[in-house]
């Protein structure tokens, strides 16, 4: 496979708003209670300067087209299963309703990797997101792209393991099944055309899950909202996340947290006991 040196340190800028309509939506997806100040809860920033590519511009998997030309911000990897593997995110200022957004995104590193799964690329990209001129959210995402699978390969995630996820181990516990609607609404707020989230023959038929896919900024949002809960709105320094193993829709999704100060610990189970998220935080 190539080594993709051209694409490093590309660039992608876009703008945005902070729009009251946005922020209403949001708030009604995640049944949140009404806002008691115009700085939007942490994790807003995955909803702003959306992917814009028009609809005939977009690929077989449903995200925008990887072309080999210069005009190509993310590079043609050859292997069609993207995923969001993590995120190490620095909030260093809120984001109110109403602020004019500017993002700056550059690819930083192509790294072909073998897992369990086979060959694998990750891609790192870092954002630089500002609001009102003021550098608000600065994150370093990692997506991977997979090989294909055929079309009687065993579906993902296999059978669950025996028993480990054990809330009594955990400081705060809440639990939701996130279901199509959630994600159709999780789908729309990011402008994000992914067929895993919404497209169930696809997901199962091209891209062998057993399910539709939750999308990982939905569950480290999810996580984000419990530390909220815990800590007060807006109080995270720092924020990371790793998609460890797919979470489904339909199935019970357990968020945890335990720790304070800089070393908290937060994570996602699955209801069959399934590790799917796991992440850390410091307070500002
Ligand atoms: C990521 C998968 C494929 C790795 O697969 P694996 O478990 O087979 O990997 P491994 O064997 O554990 O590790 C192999 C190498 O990969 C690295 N690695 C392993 N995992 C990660 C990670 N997360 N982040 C960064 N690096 C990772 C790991 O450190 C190791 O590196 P090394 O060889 O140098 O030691 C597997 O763990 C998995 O399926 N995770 C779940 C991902 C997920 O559910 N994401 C959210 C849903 S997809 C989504 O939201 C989509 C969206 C929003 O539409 C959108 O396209 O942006």
């Amino acid at each position: 496979m190539s080594d993709w040196a051209d694409w490093i340190g590309r660039e992608q800028r876009a703008a945005d708003r902070l729009d009251p309509a946005l922020a209403a939506r949001w708030y009604a997806t995640f049944d949140h209670g009404a806002p008691a100040s115009t700085a939007m809860p942490q994790g807003i920033h995955f909803c702003l300067c959306t992917p814009e590519a028009p609809t005939a511009r977009l690929g077989p998997d449903g995200h925008p087209l990887r072309e080999d030309d210069p005009a190509s911000f993310l590079p043609p990897i050859p292997l069609p299963r993207r995923m969001w593997a993590s995120s190490d995110i620095e909030f260093r200022a809120p984001m109110t309703i109403g602020a004019t957004i500017e993002r700056t995104s550059r690819v930083v590193s192509i790294t072909p990797k073998s897992g369990s799964r086979g060959e694998m690329v990750f891609v790192e990209i870092d954002h630089e997101t500002s609001a009102d001129g003021k550098l608000a959210v600065r994150e370093r995402q990692s997506a991977v792209y997979l090989e294909a699978l055929a079309p009687d390969a065993p579906l993902s995630p296999p059978a669950p393991s025996p028993e480990v996820f054990d809330p009594q181990a955990w400081d705060l516990h809440r639990q939701l099944v996130p279901d199509t609607r959630l994600l159709f609404r999780y789908s729309a707020l990011t402008f994000n055309t992914h067929r895993i989230h919404y497209d169930a023959p696809y997901a199962l038929e091209q891209e062998r899950y057993r399910g539709l896919v939750v999308h990982g900024p939905l569950t480290a949002s999810l996580l984000l909202q419990l530390a909220a809960e815990r800590f007060g709105e807006n109080r995270l320094a720092q924020f990371g996340f790793r998609g460890v193993s797919p979470a489904i829709a339909g199935e019970a999704l357990h968020l945890v947290l335990r720790g304070a100060g800089d070393d908290i610990e937060l994570a996602a189970f699955a209801g069959d006991g399934r590790q799917v998220t796991k992440a850390s935080a410091r307070l500002a």
